[in-house]
């Protein structure tokens, strides 16, 4: 499913008006669209309410409450600002409307009104005045549903962070194809359900529009990508995936990356383990391999195997020197790059840019925020930019993909193309579930996958492994509730 920031939607508007297609058209189907959502899921409120901004997204608001009055609802109508100010389409929409519109200050919000939020949409410029942000709060307190226009009023559409105060909806209808901050937290939760109406702008039009190769990750993103078992497959041509182990006592994290990495079908997995955790892992272990490896000379004995195809290396690794040569060894290869993997740069991020800079953008680094700032701490505390640009800015720098976690995360790759996950259960937010979703990566990438194709499919499996694992699972769980992939293929 493509996503389009507020801007590429202006421009879908304006190659749609030089295509010929008439924009208050456009406007009137948008308006009947959310009329029609009122109807069907807001059949017990006794009034309509409609809150009519300054812009289009009022211009929309007229169009509902006509279609609503229409229909033989109660419909009152509240302006902000002046309506003989309106232009354009909100103007022609506004002298359709048989309702005369009130003041904004007049509506006192009553138990068994809808509130339709046809204020500001793709247009907020600042946040809203203090007399919205009353008004925002009084129709909170009375427990008044909000079907909300476009987009939540207060809401950015292009980063999903509210501009200051913000509606929170029931449901929220947009047309022809959601925001990022549709999706993006805490927009999401703002939108309550998601409904995206076809107002007849053609998709050939919506694609041109679509500059920035962002989507909602799913299968359809990366199945071409998946891998295949042959009939004829042996075990070394599914990929040999290698995850690097911490010290005795935390071997955890590297056992449950391995588990995951041969559950999602990598031919082999060997964990390499220190001499001093060897019999503790042995003592896990059955289906994994391991070999002894210390230092950074049996890394590169180790290397010399051609076959080993991907490695992960992080969890429960050691945030030290050690894991810098490991890393610096292991980019020449697809490599996750996970949590102490991160961390251990945190005071030379720019070592790891360069040596991933050496090779094709074949490595993934998935950072949680904690990470993520401390990789890129410039571009973590910019508060104009939303996650989709930061996770963007991240991977041009680092020359990688980058999966940055959350319950929203993003995934992008150096050449602009970018996804935000959106299957993930909030229990996945376990001790260990990272581990995992690093295992399941490895196990893509050592099976050939490219580097931004296994990191969505990583994080939708992931996401789906959590649902099906269910509410209260612990990270152990998910690997052998991952589906498998010839379920997407
Ligand atoms: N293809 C499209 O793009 C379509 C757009 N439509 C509607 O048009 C909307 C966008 O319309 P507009 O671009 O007119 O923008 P809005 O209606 O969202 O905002 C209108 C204007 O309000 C002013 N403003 C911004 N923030 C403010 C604030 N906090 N306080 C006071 N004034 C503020 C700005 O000057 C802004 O241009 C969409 O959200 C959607 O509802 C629909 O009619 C369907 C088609
Ligand atoms: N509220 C949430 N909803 C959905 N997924 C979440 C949520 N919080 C965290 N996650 C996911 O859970 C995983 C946690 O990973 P991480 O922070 O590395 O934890 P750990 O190091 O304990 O494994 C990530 O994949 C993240 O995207
Ligand atoms: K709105």
């Amino acid at each position: 499913m493509i996503l389009l920031t507020p801007d590429e939607m202006g421009a879908a508007d304006r190659l749609a008006a030089e295509s010929g297609i008439d924009s208050y058209g456009l406007m009137v189907k948008a308006g009947y669209a959310v009329a029609a959502s009122a109807l069907k899921h807001f059949a017990t409120v006794r009034r309509a309410i409609v809150l009519a901004g300054p812009g289009n997204n009022g211009g929309d608001g007229y169009v509902v409450a006509r279609a609503l009055a229409e229909s033989g609802m109660d419909v009152a109508i509240h302006a902000l600002g002046d309506p003989d100010k309106l232009k354009g389409d909100a103007r022609t929409a506004r002298f359709e409307c048989p309702i005369e519109p009130q003041s904004l200050e007049a509506y006192l919000p009553q138990a068994g009104d809808l509130v339709i939020d046809a204020l500001f949409g793709a247009g907020l410029a600042r946040p809203l005045s203090g007399a919205v942000t009353a008004l925002i709060e009084a129709i909170g307190r009375k427990g008044v549903p909000v079907l909300a226009v476009d987009l939540p009023s207060g809401l950015s559409g292009a980063t999903g962070a509210p501009l200051g105060a913000a509606f929170h909806a029931t449901r929220t209808v947009t047309f022809m194809a959601p925001k990022p901050g549709h999706y993006l937290l805490p927009g999401r939760d703002l939108c309550g359900v998601l409904e995206v109406a076809d107002i007849g702008i053609p998709m050939r039009i919506v694609r041109a529009a679509q500059g920035g190769k962002l989507s909602v990750n799913s299968p359809a993103l990366w199945r071409a990508a998946l891998p295949h078992s042959a009939a004829g497959a042996h075990k070394f041509s599914r990929g040999h995936l290698g995850v690097f182990s911490g010290p005795a006592g935390k071997t955890g994290a590297a056992r449950l990356s391995a588990m995951a990495g041969i559950r999602c079908g990598a031919g082999l997995v060997t964990l390499a383990v220190p001499a001093s955790a060897e019999a503790e892992v042995a003592a896990h272990q059955t289906a994994i391999m391991q070999r002894r490896l210390d230092e950074a000379d049996d890394l590169r004995d180790w290397l010399a195997d051609r076959r080993l195809s991907a490695f992960v290396i992080g969890p429960g690794f050691g945030a030290d020197a050690r894991a810098r040569e490991f890393v610096q060894a292991l980019a020449e290869r697809p490599t996750v790059i996970d949590a102490d993997g991160i961390s251990a740069f945190a005071e030379a991020p720019d070592e790891l840019f360069v040596t991933l800079g050496r090779f094709a953008p074949h490595c993934v680094l998935t950072p949680h925020q904690g990470e993520f700032s401390r990789l890129f701490p410039d571009i973590a505390a910019d508060d104009d930019c939303g996650k989709v640009e930061k996770a963007r800015a991240a991977s041009a720098r680092a020359h990688a993909v980058v999966l940055y976690k959350g319950a929203d995360t993003v995934i992008a790759a150096p050449d602009g193309r970018a996804a935000i996950n959106a299957n993930a259960p909030p229990w996945l937010a376990t001790a260990g579930s990272g581990d995992v979703l690093a295992g399941i990566i490895g196990g893509l990438l050592a099976q050939g996958m490219e580097a931004f194709e296994a990191a969505c499919a990583g994080a939708f499996l992931h996401g789906e492994a959590g649902s099906r694992a269910g509410e209260g699972l612990t990270a152990e769980d998910l690997p052998g509730h991952l589906p498998p992939l010839s379920a997407f293929s």
